[in-house]
């Protein structure tokens, strides 16, 4: 066998929980989690459930003797590196998993790396654990747990039902109703058993500005558009009972119902992070962070609440055609495919010292002179896609953005000037070896390429900067007006004018490439001329905050 050969030993990670025929929740959604994660899944069943997006309708436990039977066979042979525990139906399964886990962890309290989902009721209403176990699920599995991670209803039903001695949790209600509530309950869930509690909180999301809970007769219509959603956030709490130390994961709140088999794929996530020997905490901050990018890129699938996206970081290598829903498939796979490159470049620390107006002022003079520079060979590129256009009305695009690149210079030498440049000064700086590099790049790629090509080697610049003005416009944390000196800048790269020339150019791009769907070779070329561009544009901000 040569060491090619050698075959490779993979993180495992075990889910105990029912089955969701639906494909959205239980064992299926755990297993695709483990499999974008890179962990081995391997699955114990407590239940079959007969479920669609719709209702649960049937459920069928599993003989609690058949699951430890299963459990014996996955733990004696094949081992694990992490477990979780979803739907566990009654209380005889519960002490039949408790049972056999301390079979095997004898005496460890935690068992290492079981993260338990306390699972009670689905999304549509069905209950998936007897209310007769909440006693077993307190008294026998929660000794065992390392992280337990309830929603806020969760969380208020375990605490009802546990006996603790001076609770510090206390509500007339029972409801957890504030983040300071959160955190009482997080503590008195940790005295049941698990050194991490983390309290999702999904249900109860808090104004930002005033941090105040949105009300719960509210909180149905978060699926309608009467609740502003730009104003909510939630979070996500974490207290670690070994130093008592609380973290709180604040999350964008999104509008959407695809959220069916969330807790499921949460509790998994954190499992496989931990099975490849992730230290808790960083488990848990990478799994919120899988989940929130698995929600916005949900799927819908059948008619009710819509499902998660769990390869939504696995790039597709095809494009589809442009439709009224996905209008920008190209640019929409380029971002994905070059991901880090584009953060790189729109959140580098240039962008952020503009966002909040520390930006040494040497470096954005550097840039502008630059930057001048650098537009007169972005129009002579330009020039070049109305040469190469093979219609008239084409030539035309490109020729109209010639000139709007031509007024923007213009705009360009005037805001200067505010900064105490000349024009002579401008056009008499040598230009640097980074604006050599971009735009020769950019030229070069136009003349030996097609017109795709030429598109795709100009695009990061006029998306990025789009994207960038309108994300620090938008930002709260941006310094605004005479408070900060970069604000016109900022302003005008925000600007309908410069947004719906971005518009334009994406739109080009579209056309360009659904006029020759691309093999899987051409679409990595294709992907190298975007990821190149944005890697330039990245050195282009290095060279400006280099020049001190
Ligand atoms: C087998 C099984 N396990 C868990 C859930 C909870 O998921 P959700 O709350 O999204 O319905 C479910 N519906 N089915």
């Amino acid at each position: 066998m040569t060491a090619e050969h050698v075959p490779h030993i993979p993180h495992k990670t075990l889910t105990i929980a029912g089955s969701d025929s639906g494909g959205g929740a239980g064992i299926q959604a755990d297993i695709k989690t483990f499999t974008s994660l890179q962990s081995f899944g391997t699955s114990v069943l407590t239940s079959i459930t007969s479920q669609n997006t719709l209702k649960v309708d049937g459920i069928h436990p599993i003989p609690a003797s058949f699951v430890s039977q299963q459990l014996e066979a996955v733990l004696s042979d094949i081992g694990t590196d992490a477990i979780k525990t979803g739907m566990l139906c009654n209380a005889e399964i519960i002490s039949a998993i408790t049972a056999t886990l301390q079979k095997f962890y004898p005496g460890s309290r935690p068992v290492p790396n079981l993260v338990v989902d306390p699972v009670m009721i689905a999304s549509s209403g069905a209950a998936l654990l007897d209310s007769s176990a909440i006693a077993t699920l307190i008294n026998d599995l929660l000794p065992l747990c390392f992280i337990l991670t309830p929603n806020v209803p969760e969380a208020e039903y375990i605490l009802a039902n546990a006996k603790l001695e001076s609770p510090v949790f206390a509500s007339a209600s029972g409801k957890v109703e504030s983040l300071e509530q959160m955190k009482l309950a997080a503590q008195d869930l940790a005295r049941l058993g698990p050194s991490i509690v983390l309290l999702k909180g999904g249900h109860l999301p808090f104004y930002k500005a005033s941090g105040k809970a949105l009300p719960h007769e509210l909180f149905d219509s978060v699926d309608d558009m009467s609740v502003d959603m730009e104003e909510l956030e939630l979070v996500d709490l974490v207290y670690d009972a070994r130093s008592k130390v609380f973290v709180e994961l604040r999350k964008e709140f999104l509008r959407t119902s695809s959220t069916h088999g969330t807790g499921c794929t949460l509790s998994a996530a954190i499992a496989a992070e931990l099975s490849h020997g992730l230290e808790a905490h960083e488990a848990i901050t990478k799994a919120t962070n899988y989940i929130q990018s698995a929600i916005r890129d949900g799927l819908t699938v059948g008619q009710g609440k819509g499902c998660l996206n769990h390869f939504h970081h696995v790039v597709h290598r095809s494009i589809e055609k442009p439709t009224k829903y996905n209008p920008r498939p190209l640019t929409n796979y380029l971002l994905k495919a070059c991901e880090k490159d584009w953060k790189d470049y729109t959140q580098h620390a240039f962008v952020q010292g503009i966002a909040d107006g520390t930006l040494p002022k040497e470096s954005f003079i550097h840039y502008m002179k630059q930057d001048y520079l650098f537009l007169q060979t972005y129009a002579r590129a330009h020039g070049l896609g109305a040469f190469k256009a093979r219609t008239m009305e084409e030539s035309k695009a490109f020729a109209e953005i010639v000139v709007h690149i031509a007024d923007e210079s213009k705009l360009h030498i005037d805001y200067c000037a505010k900064w105490g440049i000349t024009y002579e000064e401008i056009v008499n700086t040598p230009e640097s070896m980074a604006n050599v590099a971009y735009t020769r790049y950019v030229l070069d790629i136009g003349m030996t390429g097609g017109l795709l090509e030429l598109g795709l080697a100009i695009a990061p610049c006029l998306i990025g900067y789009g994207e960038i003005g309108s994300r620090l416009y938008n930002d709260p944390k941006t310094v605004r007006g005479d408070a900060n000196p970069y604000w016109d800048w900022i302003k005008n790269y925000h600007d309908s004018n410069y947004q719906e020339a971005v518009d334009r150019g994406i739109a080009n791009l579209e056309r360009q490439c659904n006029t020759q769907q691309p093999s899987e070779h051409r679409l990595e070329q294709m992907e190298e001329i975007f990821r190149a561009a944005t890697r330039l544009e990245v050195s282009f901000w290095d060279m400006a905050l280099n020049c001190l």
